[in-house]
């Protein structure tokens, strides 16, 4: 009737991060948490799920109902083996026999196949959870994100569908089946002897439960210290081993090794604390179930010896209470397992709780692009309300054509790109699409009348064909190779041990930064949108295939209304107006010429630019120089 004493057994630093270690505790609160649930295992309208819960209790009604006959023909059994002996002329009491193993049978097929019934609804369950939260990932704003570390989000997605199956798996096959039990027990003990047998059972029961939940609290608090303590340790080791040459240059191995093992002794008393807790727990338990043994045996002895009991029912309520605390033996990890589940499925459901910062607006109807004028008027934004970065800023690209924005780095370029793909709401102003207010279309037909080459191309790990099809799920490969070929990556592919089905790592790692831009381009090409955005979209490619790129951008940008953020002026020096940010206001505007003739900003950036790297921006050399310079 002892718990194990694995979790303490772990040497130094050998124990994983226990679950304990997990630091916030999410605020929603576990019946609000159980309560978000209940639509994953009983869902509306769907009774082929609905129909295996109610199959799976009936199970569970019926693996117990055998479980707890089991003692009462063991009982008949003792009866008529007793009263044979006693009338010298024993008998084999075949029918309780048998009907004691038919009971054992039928409890465990039952068990079976409630397990291989319910699995279905748990896992369906955990497949619901995982995908709601998914998606309302996906719906979040840009700024959830950012504020957010992906591998935390994505932790939280796994624990929470894995906590799902325990508490699931814990509720049916743990919690469930041994309430049901102590229940069936107690009324069996009521109807077959007095209500006194049952209030003993009872009390006992209950008596080991609390006690469980009290020391186990108080045992998590303290393997929490001990794993924190672990940490520590092993942290100090780690430190000292990797600055091994500063040890030796100051002599200090002895000061480091002592630094160590305060660090171990914290760990050790912790270690032996939890040991002890342990221990408590186990002597607590036995004491339990040993009072509540000999009190229903003393009770049923004494019935014996006035006439009213059997041997039999001696038998009985013997095996009835130590058939009770099989169960309860690992309640204590059972507790705690649910516990932590509970915990784990809190943060996951707390995402589906946090709000859409950006959302459609009732009614909002699909974006009607008609040439696809770009406009924006008078618009201010700060991603902190208190640092504006943008402050006041209006142009308009008319549609079909070229509109490049230049300026120092930090003046707000990107900032406007993020903007117009509606990551973030303008603070003030308004941004408009052919006359239509894009805070008032849906994100979807918005989304889907853009196309961005971002300034840092991050690829999924896949094959490269993946990557470019991106762009329009439903291409053809001809459709996918033609892009490919107009963003000049399809030689590089071409050279490719394993061609288009070679995987790009993660992120795109294993493509230089020129052909991740280019996959980039490409995939924007499938996409064939109305409205291009390119931002910075040749900066990490050579001389020569930024050429090429311009060239095939221009092409692709044809007829399209572009954007153009650029921070070399040699790759914008055809753009229809180019529109000179600075701090985020709009400080010059025109065209490459006429900027150069103004001598102001724009020229005095395009003559650094020219000094700094003649290579480059040689690309337009034959362009009128600025009148200073
Ligand atoms: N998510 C963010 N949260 C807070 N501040 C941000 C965020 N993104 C950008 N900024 C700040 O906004 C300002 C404008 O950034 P933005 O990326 O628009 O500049 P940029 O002109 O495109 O610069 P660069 O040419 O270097 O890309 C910068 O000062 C930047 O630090």
């Amino acid at each position: 009737m002892t718990q194990t004493a694995a979790p303490n057994t772990a040497s130094p630093h050998s124990a994983p991060p226990a679950p304990e270690t997990r630091p916030t505790r999410p605020e929603m609160g576990e019946g609000r948490a159980l309560a978000m649930l209940m639509p994953y295992i009983w869902p509306q309208g769907d009774w082929g799920t609905r129909g295996r819960v109610i199959v799976s209790m009936l199970l569970l009604l019926g693996a117990k109902s055998a479980s707890v006959t089991i003692p009462i023909f063991y009982k008949h059994a003792v009866d008529q083996l007793g009263a044979g002996i006693t009338a010298h002329a024993a008998v084999v009491p075949v029918l309780a026999i048998l009907s004691y193993g038919l009971a054992r049978v039928l409890s465990l097929a039952f068990g079976e196949l409630r397990d291989s019934v319910f699995e279905r609804v748990a896992q369906r369950a955990m497949r619901k959870a995982a995908l709601s939260v998914f998606r309302h990932l996906h719906g979040l704003s840009l700024r959830f994100h950012l504020e957010r570390q992906t591998g935390g989000l994505s932790r939280s997605i796994e624990r929470g569908t894995k906590a799902i199956e325990t508490l699931l798996s814990t509720a049916l096959f743990n919690i469930l089946p041994t309430v049901l039990e102590i229940l069936l027990v107690t009324g069996i003990l009521w109807r077959l002897f007095n209500i006194w047998f049952a209030v003993v059972t009872f009390v006992a029961v209950a008596g080991y439960i609390t006690f469980t939940v009290v020391i186990s609290n108080w045992r998590t608090r303290i393997r929490r210290q001990m794993v924190e303590s672990d940490t520590k340790a092993s942290a100090r080791a780690i430190d000292t081993l990797l600055n091994y040459e500063t040890v030796k240059y100051f002599g200090n191995e002895e000061h480091e090794a002592q630094r160590y093992d305060r660090a171990l002794k914290v760990y050790e008393q912790a270690a032996v604390r939890t040991q002890t807790s342990l221990s408590v727990l186990n002597v607590g338990q036995s004491f339990i179930i040993a009072l509540g043994l000999v009190a229903v045996m003393w009770m049923a002895a004494s019935g014996i010896q006035a006439g009213t009991l059997t041997l039999g029912d001696f038998v009985l309520v013997n095996t009835y209470l130590l058939q009770l605390y099989q169960p309860l033996n690992i309640f204590g990890f059972v507790y705690r397992g649910v516990k932590e589940a509970l915990i784990d499925m809190e943060k996951m459901f707390v995402l589906l709780g946090v709000d859409r910062e950006i959302a459609d607006k009732p009614g909002a109807q699909p974006l009607v692009v008609n040439g696809g004028e770009v406009r924006f008027e008078d618009v201010s934004f700060g991603y902190d309300p208190r640092r504006p970065i943008l402050k006041g800023v209006s142009f308009t690209v008319p549609a079909g054509r070229t509109v490049a924005i230049v300026g120092p780095s930090g003046a707000g370029k990107s900032t406007l790109s993020r903007l117009l793909f509606r990551f973030y709401d303008a603070s003030g102003g308004r941004i408009l699409i052919d006359g239509q207010e894009i805070s008032a279309v849906t994100q979807a037909s918005l989304r889907a009348a853009i196309g961005i080459v971002p300034q840092d191309t991050v690829l999924f790990n896949d094959t490269i064909r993946y990557n470019v099809a991106y762009g329009r799920t439903d291409a053809t490969q001809g459709e996918v190779e033609h892009a490919a070929a107009l963003a000049h990556i399809d030689g590089f592919i071409a050279g490719l041990p394993d061609g288009w089905n070679t995987t790009v790592g993660e992120r795109g790692l294993k493509l230089s930064g020129g052909e991740k831009q280019r996959v980039a381009i490409a995939r924007t090409i499938l996409k064939n949108p109305p409205i291009l955005m390119f931002d910075e979209a040749t900066s990490a490619l050579d001389t020569h295939t930024e050429r090429e790129i311009q060239r095939n951008l221009r092409e692709v940008s044809r007829g399209r209304t572009t954007l153009i953020i650029a921070h070399r002026l040699s790759t914008v020096v055809d753009a229809d107006e180019i529109i000179v940010l600075e701090e985020g206001r709009v400080r010059e505007r025109g065209r490459h010429a006429d900027l150069l003739a103004m001598g102001g900003a724009y020229a005095a950036l395009w003559v650094r630019q020219q000094t700094a790297d003649p290579a480059k921006d040689g690309v337009v050399s034959t362009q009128p120089q600025p009148a200073s310079a």
